[in-house]
C-alpha cells in the first residue's frame, strides 16, 4: 500500500492565509517486504531511518524505503546466525593461543604486529603510546619504533617523547607466508579507558588447522625480531606491586622497563675481578658448560654473592653483566615487604630459561637470621628493633631456598644476591651450589679513582677540545693521589665528579676540600647512628613513659617474639628508626 499524505493547517500568517503543511505518514501495519513489528523495531532502534524516509518522500512522493528496510532487517536477523557459525568454525577448525598482558611474549607479539603488520599494511586505527629508551615505556616501545622508522627509511631517534603506533584493542587478520592468522587483542575499549574496567587484557592468536606448531613458529619469529632489535637495551623486570596485582590478578608476575645497556667498562672495579666474573658468566652460558652440567647431572644454575658497602656498584655491575650476556634482568627486593613465599615461588617459576636474577640487599630482610634462636629482648629498644626487622620481609628462609633451587625452580638462570652485611646471612643460603662465588665490592682504590676521573671528567674535557689525552692522564693520576684511598664509595666519588661538569682543573682543585667535608659528614652520621642505637626508640605515647609504664609493652613484645605468627605489638616505632636504615 502506498503511503498516505495528510494535509493540515499548521499556522496562519497574518494577511497571507494559512500555510499548508504536508505530513508524511507511513501506515505501520502496511503489508510489504518487511513485517510491521520489525519495521517498528528498526525505526525505533535506528532513528536516522525515519529522517531518511521522510527526506526520500519529500524528494520523490510515493517512494518508500521498504527495500532498504528489508535489507537492514535481513542483516539484523542474519548477524547472530553469522556469529554462531563463525564461532563454531573457529572452534572446530583453528588452533589458538592466549597470551596474558604480563607475559613477556605479549610484548614481543605486539612489537611484531606493529612492525610487520601496522607499518606495512594500511591501517585506520592504532593505539598511540609515548615513551622512550630510558623512560617507563614497555620494552617493545623502542625497538618496535626503531624498526618501523627504519622500514620507512627514516632516521631512528629514541627520545623519551617518541610517539608510537601499537595495534589497538580489536581483531586483525594477517598473513605469515601463505598462512592466515587472526590477532585479537582484548582490554578496555576506547570508550572504557576513562572508566574503571576489569576486562582482562591479553592477546589471542588463531590460525587454521589442528596443530599448535604454526603458532609456536610464529612466536619464535616474534622473539627473533625482539633479539634482532634488542641492540643497546636491557629489559629489566620487577615484580608487579601488590596493589596493582590485586586489581588485575597479576599477583606474582613481572612488569618491565627498557633501559640503555650499562656497559661493563663503565663499572670501575678491579680489572682482574671483573675479567674473572665475565669469563665465568660467559662460560656458564656456553654450550660446553650446558653439556657438562647435563652430563654430570648437576642442576644448571649458577649463583653469586656480591657484598660490600652501599654504593659500590653491586647492582650496577649486575645490570651491566646482564647487558653483556644479552639477557633480561629480573630484580627482586625482598625488603620492599610485598613479596611473600608464595609470590616469590610464582616469580621464580615464571622466569625464562636464560636470564640474570638479582635479589637485592638480602641481609636487610632479616631472613638470614631466621633460623637462629630469636633472642628475648632485654629492652624495649631491642624488642622494637627485632620487630621492625622481622616485619620488613614476608619471605622465610625456607621459602627463599625453595624458590631459588627447589625441584620446581627453573634452570639456566644466573642468580646474584647482593648484601651489605654478608656475616648476617644464614650458612644454608650461601652454601656452594646456591652461591658459587663471592665477590667483594669495596671503596674507591687509586686505580679505580683514575678510571672514574677519566670517564666522568676526562672524556667530556677531551670532547670539548680543551684538553688532549696526554694532558688528562697525568691529571687523573694527580686526582687519584689526592683522594684518600679506600675511604669513599664509587657512588660518592661519582657524585663529586658529576658536580665538576667536565672540568678537570675544578675536580683537582676541589677534591681536598670535598674529601675533608665528606669524611667529616660520614663520621658525624656514623656517631649519630651509634647514639640513635643507644638511645631508647621513640614510643607513640604523649608523655615520656616511665620504667613501670614501659614494662607491659616490653612484656607484650617479648611474648610476641616467641610466637612464629606475624608480629603485632602496641609499640609504635618511628619509621626512620628501622634497623636497615642504620
Ligand atoms: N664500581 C663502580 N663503578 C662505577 N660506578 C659505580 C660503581 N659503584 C657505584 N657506582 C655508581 O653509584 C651508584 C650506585 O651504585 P649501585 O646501586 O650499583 O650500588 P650498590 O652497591 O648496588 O648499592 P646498594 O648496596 O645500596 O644497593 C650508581 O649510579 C653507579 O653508577
Amino acid at each position: 500500500m502506498a503511503s498516505s499524505k495528510e494535509t493540515s493547517v499548521a499556522q496562519t500568517q497574518e494577511g497571507k492565509g494559512p500555510i499548508i503543511v504536508s505530513v508524511y505518514k507511513e501506515p505501520l501495519d502496511s503489508p510489504g517486504l518487511v513485517p510491521a513489528h520489525f519495521k517498528r523495531t528498526l525505526l525505533s532502534s535506528l532513528p536516522f531511518l525515519e529522517i531518511l524516509q521522510r527526506l526520500a518522500y519529500r524528494l520523490q512522493p510515493g517512494y518508500n524505503l521498504d527495500k532498504v528496510l528489508a535489507l537492514i532487517a535481513l542483516y539484523k536477523a542474519g548477524t547472530p546466525v553469522y556469529e554462531y557459525l563463525r564461532d563454531a568454525f573457529l572452534d572446530f577448525c583453528t588452533s589458538c593461543i592466549t597470551i596474558p598482558e604480563h607475559d613477556p611474549v605479549f610484548k614481543e607479539i605486539l612489537a611484531w604486529m606493529s612492525s610487520e603488520v601496522m607499518s606495512k599494511t594500511s591501517t585506520t586505527k592504532a593505539l598511540i603510546m609515548t615513551g622512550g629508551i630510558s623512560g617507563n615505556a614497555s620494552d617493545h616501545d623502542n625497538y618496535y619504533l626503531g624498526k618501523m622508522a627504519q622500514q620507512r627509511g627514516q632516521v631512528v631517534h629514541t627520545t623519551s617523547d617518541e610517539v608510537q603506533c601499537m595495534p589497538p584493542i580489536g581483531r586483525r587478520i594477517f598473513w605469515v607466508g601463505f598462512r592466515p592468522f587472526l590477532f585479537r587483542r582484548s582490554g578496555p575499549s576506547i570508550d572504557q579507558t576513562h572508566k574503571s574496567s576489569h576486562q582482562p587484557t591479553g592477546i589471542v592468536i588463531l590460525t587454521l588447522g589442528w596443530s599448535l606448531q604454526p603458532l609456536q613458529d610464529f612466536m619464535k619469529i616474534c622473539h627473533d625480531l625482539k633479539l634482532a632489535n634488542k641492540n643497546g637495551t636491557t629489559t629489566i623486570f620487577f615484580p608487579i606491586s601488590s596493589k596493582v596485582a590485586g586489581t588485575y590478578g597479576t599477583h606474582g608476575r613481572w612488569q618491565s622497563v627498557t633501559k640503555a645497556v650499562r656497559r661493563l667498562d663503565t663499572i670501575e672495579i678491579d680489572d682482574i675481578v671483573k675479567a674473572d666474573l665475565v669469563k665465568d658468566a660467559e662460560y656458564f652460558y656456553s654450550q660446553e658448560a650446558q653439556n657438562f652440567y647435563a652430563d654430570c647431572g648437576i642442576p644448571y644454575r649458577y649463583g653469586y654473592l656480591f657484598h660490600g658497602p652501599p654504593g659500590t656498584g653491586k647492582t650496577s655491575f649486575s645490570a651491566a653483566l646482564a647487558g653483556h650476556l644479552n639477557c633480561d634482568l629480573y630484580m627482586i627486593n625482598l625488603a620492599a615487604g610485598d613479596v611473600s613465599d608464595g609470590k616469590l615461588l610464582r616469580l621464580f617459576l615464571s622466569l625464562p630459561r636464560k636470564c640474570v636474577v638479582v635479589i637485592e640487599d638480602i641481609d636487610s630482610t632479616g631472613i638470614g637470621r631466621e633460623q637462629d634462636a630469636v633472642p628475648v629482648p632485654t629492652s624495649l629498644e631491642g624488642a622494637a628493633a627485632t620487630t621492625t626487622e622481622r616485619r620488613r620481609s614476608n619471605v622465610t628462609l625456607s621459602g627463599l631456598l625453595n624458590a631459588i633451587d627447589g625441584n620446581a625452580s627453573q634452570e639456566g638462570r644466573l642468580l646474584i644476591m647482593t648484601s651489605n652485611n654478608p656475616e648476617a646471612l644464614d650458612e644454608a643460603l650461601i652454601r656452594p651450589g646456591r652461591v658459587d662465588k663471592e665477590v667483594y665490592f669495596g671503596n674507591v682504590s687509586p686505580s679505580v679513582a683514575i678510571g672514574m676521573f677519566l670517564r666522568l671528567v676526562g672524556r667530556a674535557a677531551i670532547a670539548k677540545g680543551n684538553f688532549t689525552t696526554d694532558q688528562i692522564t697525568p691529571m687523573a693520576m694527580e686526582f687519584s693521589a689526592k683522594l684518600p684511598a679506600d675511604t669513599f664509595t664509587p657512588a660518592q666519588v661519582q657524585n663529586f665528579l658529576q658536580m665538576c661538569r667536565g672540568d678537570p682543573n675544578k675536580a683537582i682543585a676541589e677534591v681536598d676540600d670535598w674529601a675533608a667535608k665528606t669524611a667529616a659528614k660520614s663520621t658525624s652520621a656514623f656517631s649519630s647512628r651509634v647514639n640513635d642505637k643507644k638511645s631508647p626508640r621513640k614510643i607513640s605515647t604523649k608523655k615520656e613513659p616511665t620504667a613501670v609504664e614501659l614494662a607491659p609493652h616490653t612484656e607484650l613484645v617479648s611474648k610476641s617474639l616467641t610466637d612464629e605468627a606475624e608480629l603485632s605489638v602496641d609499640v609504635d616505632v618511628e619509621p626512620e628508626a628501622t634497623v636497615g636504615d642504620m
